[in-house]
């Protein structure tokens, strides 16, 4: 299993966020980007699922363009954007079964229930969204992760924002195990973390701040 990208370039306006940018993530790595705001962090790894395209290069996973092989490749990943994408007239439960749903991999209430307990949210499962707070709806968001240990490839962009330090060491361990298990992790923070990484890589997007 491999994650590549060649000569990625990206523009935004008249402004190049970046070019002739190359990757290479192996099992069992993680890349963490970093930068100042507005540097093009999340702009990478929504290029790197394919949710926009390049103006030059190419990704590739497997040796495989994901343009061409969206299906296979898209069943290998989970993409959690910055924004949660939870509705907040739904319970916290449904929240998770619905996005698992969209994911392709649909949970029943018992299975959605669980996965929001091993999160710490056994006493919110049944609250609607809007009564949570930014923390809990990250963690709601976050549960994706623990119904989908099977996908080698986990986008996060900013995942421990709005977690406490009991939260941020949870989901360190669920990282941890997905990197021991041959996973790969790509993610975007502004706080040091630690990883247990084969090789924990960094790649600094638009110089110093
Ligand atoms: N759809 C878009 N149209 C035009 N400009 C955009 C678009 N999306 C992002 N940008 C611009 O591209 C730049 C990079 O944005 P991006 O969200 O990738 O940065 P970031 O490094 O993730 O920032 P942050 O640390 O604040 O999350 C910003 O100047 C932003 O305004």
């Amino acid at each position: 299993m491999k994650l590549e990208a060649r000569s990625l370039e990206c523009r935004r306006g008249d402004r190049v966020l970046f070019s002739g940018l190359d990757l290479a993530l192996d099992a069992g790595e993680a890349l963490r980007l970093a930068g100042r705001n507005g540097s093009g962090k999340t702009s990478l790894l929504r290029m790197l699922c394919g949710l926009t395209q390049p103006e030059q290069g190419e990704v590739l996973w497997c040796g495989q363009n994901i343009r061409r092989h969206r299906e296979e490749f898209n069943s290998a990943l989970v993409y959690l954007g910055h924004a949660a994408a939870i509705k907040d007239e739904l319970l916290a439960w449904e929240n998770l079964a619905m996005s698992a749903a969209i994911a392709g991999r649909p949970v029943d209430e018992d299975q959605a229930c669980g996965a929001l307990e091993r999160l710490g949210l056994g006493a919110a499962v049944d609250l609607p969204a809007r009564a949570l707070s930014q923390g809990q709806r990250k963690r709601v968001a976050l549960a994706r992760l623990t119904l989908a240990q099977d996908r080698p490839l986990w986008v996060l962009d900013e995942p421990f924002t709005a977690l406490d330090a009991a939260a941020v060491q949870a989901l360190c361990e669920t990282v941890d195990r997905h990197l021991a298990a041959g996973g790969m992790l790509i993610y975007t923070t502004h706080q040091e973390i630690s990883l247990q990484a084969r090789r924990h890589l960094r790649l600094e997007l638009g110089g110093a701040a």
